[in-house]
């Protein structure tokens, strides 16, 4: 097992973002997806979440906007635990993007998916406004707001749904599979994106192409269990380490 404090570009005194410790998860089936998760995110870093199929990577980032509640032990998001009462509150700072942008995709405008969550938080519609052009602004759509999602391409979807969560501004992003489905140029252009994101990230991906471009710190999870948490680099470079946990470089 590779442990390492992360390098964190703020002090080590800082308030972490997440805070995940001795999670445990059992499915209502019984199969248990996590085998005892201690993990720290600091403000600021942008983390990859790899791991082979089925290693609970989805299942770890849907507690983080409870989604799912832990079986055992806790997921606290900036100094707030993440329960049934504090879901609202919780939900406001952390975005979670899915991989099928069409689960996050369902009105009739691109304007009323990314106004959805503002407006659901109480702000004026001058509030709202503002922040869906400053959303779609931020994922190369402005001007899309009159366009229909569905008509859209995969690319623009994807980031048409990454804009349903910024304009919440939340302070802490959690992507699944973001460069799932995308062409080079829709790859490039979310790398660009996701490099110039100030939110604190957390990206699961079998990219491991995007892990080397984009993220200092790399999770390795596998059956429910992180089994190396690092700097990328080092962490990529260890052959050994990649086979053992069926990852490999392309
Ligand atoms: N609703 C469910 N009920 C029971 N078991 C589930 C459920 N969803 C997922 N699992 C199981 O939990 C484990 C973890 O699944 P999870 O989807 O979190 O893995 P993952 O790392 O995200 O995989 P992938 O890379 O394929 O997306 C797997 O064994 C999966 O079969």
């Amino acid at each position: 097992m590779t442990l390492e404090a992360p390098a964190s570009p703020q002090s080590p005194a800082s308030a972490p973002v997440v805070l995940v410790e001795g999670l445990v998860f059992r499915y209502p089936n019984g199969h248990q997806a996590l085998h005892g998760i201690d993990l720290r995110i600091d403000p600021g870093e942008k983390i990859a979440l790899i791991g082979p199929n089925g290693a609970g990577k989805s299942t770890l980032m849907l507690h983080l906007n409870g989604i799912h509640l832990p079986s055992e032990g806790r997921v606290v998001v900036n100094g707030l635990p993440v329960s049934r009462e504090n879901l609202g509150r919780i939900r406001a700072m952390v975005g979670l993007v899915f991989q099928d942008p069409d689960d996050q995709l369902f009105s009739p405008t691109v304007y009323d998916d990314v106004a959805f969550g503002p407006i659901h938080m109480g702000l004026s519609k001058e509030e709202v406004d503002t922040r869906v052009a400053r959303a779609l602004a931020a994922v190369g759509l402005a001007g899309f707001e009159r366009r229909q999602p569905f008509h859209l391409s995969i690319g623009q979807r994807k980031r048409a749904a990454l804009a349903t969560v910024l304009s919440m501004s939340p302070s802490l992003l959690v992507l699944d599979e973001p460069s799932a489905g995308l062409d080079p140029r829709g790859r490039r252009e979310l790398i660009t994106l996701l490099r110039g994101l100030e939110q604190t990230l957390l990206v699961s991906t079998h990219d491991m192409r995007l892990v080397a471009e984009i993220f200092p710190r790399t999770v390795i999870l596998d059956d429910g269990r992180i089994v190396a948490d690092g700097p990328t680099g080092r962490l990529l470079a260890d052959a050994a380490l990649l086979e053992a946990h069926g990852l490999e470089m392309p």
